[in-house]
């Protein structure tokens, strides 16, 4: 039984109040296994990136934010889909992590990806497109089991509670993949 516990990072692609990335990232919260203590990273004040603002005074929030995702071990990314791929926000906090050159807050932290979309595809273009960022930032993603969550308008019930039971089930098996992944490439690791 492993008993360290990892930090975990999740990023919502989202800013809207009513977001279903934000119910399942509230979801999971509250969800096991508990060796992955999960919390929210907000990006809904991060500036967009411009690399004239790379500066010693660089707004605060992109240095609050890049801590944030130093102190974590692992990230998970709740996304939605825009035109195929990934909202902007989203996209934009990637590249604020990635910034300056050479350092990277994000190299090397296990990830793995939930796409959710009130339609029947589960955004499968975002979380591809998501991924191929990931390659780059030299991120190990999770590749089984993919999530891409379809319906996403009618799988909650109050709050953020998951009314479908099917649904549950397999988050519930997703986070227990995910804890392996993040178990498995810290050790490698150190
Ligand atoms: C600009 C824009 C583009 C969108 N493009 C897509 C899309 O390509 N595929 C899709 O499934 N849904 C698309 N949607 C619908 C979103 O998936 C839907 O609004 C979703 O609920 C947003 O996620 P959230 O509930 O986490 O805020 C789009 C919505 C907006 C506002």
């Amino acid at each position: 039984m492993e008993k360290r516990q990892y930090n975990i990072g999740i990023i919502v692609g989202s800013l809207r109040k009513a977001s279903y990335c934000l119910k399942m990232a509230q979801f999971i919260r509250q969800a096991r296994p508990q060796n992955l203590r999960y919390s929210l990273i907000s990006i809904e004040e991060l500036p967009i990136y411009n690399e004239d603002l790379e500066t010693e005074s660089a707004p605060v929030a992109w240095l609050d934010f890049r801590n944030a995702i130093r102190h974590q071990d692992g990230i998970l990314f709740i996304t939605p889909e825009y035109n195929r791929s990934v909202p902007a926000v989203l996209k934009n906090a990637i590249d604020i992590g990635s910034a300056p050159h050479g350092k990277n807050v994000f190299e090397s932290k296990p990830a793995a990806i939930i796409s959710l979309s009130p339609g029947k595809m589960g955004a499968f273009g975002a979380n591809h497109h998501l991924r191929q960022s990931l390659v780059f930032l030299n991120m190990p993603v999770m590749q089984q089991p993919e999530a891409y969550i379809g319906n996403s308008a009618e799988i909650f019930g109050q709050g953020c509670a998951i009314q479908v039971e099917s649904i549950r089930h397999f988050i519930t098996q997703f986070l227990e993949a995910f804890s392996a992944w993040v178990v498995r490439q810290k050790k490698e690791l150190n």
